[in-house]
């Protein structure tokens, strides 16, 4: 007679298991005047967890200063960027924002790895092919770690190349927000192997930011660019 095992007897084992490949929602924002679309689970699981765990243990992230316009007065203010940041490039990038010169440091592999991906992303949407020669990297590691509202409108950036922004680890809500009318607002919220893409009039009509969180948790954000080569000067 086949009986039931007795309880003390079973032995359970963990099966290991693939991770869920996740399916891809394609979102477009309809902006007026701008390009800005969203592909959900872009990365796949596996990829994030891997991609989060590199980014995390195997980049130099540095605390760094940024000089801003006082809202109040006017006058020119440095203090901590609230958030740690890095900018990665071919050689002969250099990227000026908020005062502050950041010479490209050399790509990590890994994020080379992320860039041909997510440039790839550019034709499935539809969108002219684009190589990026850099990437500034964002780490949010708490909820209060924020980027205030600006537009990518620099110098040193190609006006005519898109911004492709990808995230992976806690999700974080990313506003845009129209120039000619603040009331006018939208909220993506930018999870764990996320693609997006600001092109077209984004950065001329618009703004966008990450504010204060609402949840803990560790989110990485590689914005990749196209930046005109140039020699570095001071800021
Ligand atoms: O963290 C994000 O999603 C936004 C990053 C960004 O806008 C920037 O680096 O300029
Ligand atoms: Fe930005």
């Amino acid at each position: 007679m086949v009986g039931k095992p007795n309880s003390e007897t079973v032995k359970e084992k963990k099966v290991e298991q693939a991770p869920p490949v996740l399916q891809i929602r394609h979102r477009d924002l309809e902006l007026p005047g701008a390009v800005a679309i969203l592909l959900e689970n872009y990365f796949t699981v596996e990829e994030c967890e891997r991609y989060f765990k590199v980014l995390t243990t195997e980049i130099d992230w540095r605390n760094q200063q940024i000089t801003v316009t006082s809202q109040d007065n006017g006058e020119r203010v440095t203090g901590d960027e609230p958030r740690r940041t890095l900018f990665m490039s071919d050689p002969g990038i250099c990227y000026e924002y908020s005062g502050r010169e950041n010479v490209g440091q050399r790509w990590h592999p890994a994020v080379l790895e992320i860039k041909k991906k997510a440039e790839a992303a550019l034709a499935e949407c539809g969108l002219p092919e684009v190589v990026f020669n850099s990437a500034q990297m964002n780490r949010y590691d708490f909820p209060r770690h924020t980027l205030g509202m600006h537009a990518d409108n620099e110098p040193d950036l190609d006006r005519d190349s898109p911004i492709v922004s990808v995230s992976f680890g806690a999700t974080r809500d990313f506003v845009i927000q129209d120039k000619g009318d603040e009331k006018l607002k939208w909220v993506v919220s930018l999870a764990d192997g996320s693609w997006f893409v600001m092109g077209g009039a984004m950065q001329q009509r618009y703004l966008h930011g990450v504010p204060h969180g609402s949840m803990p948790g560790t989110r990485i954000n590689l914005t990749f660019r196209v930046c005109i080569p140039r020699t570095p000067g001071p800021a």
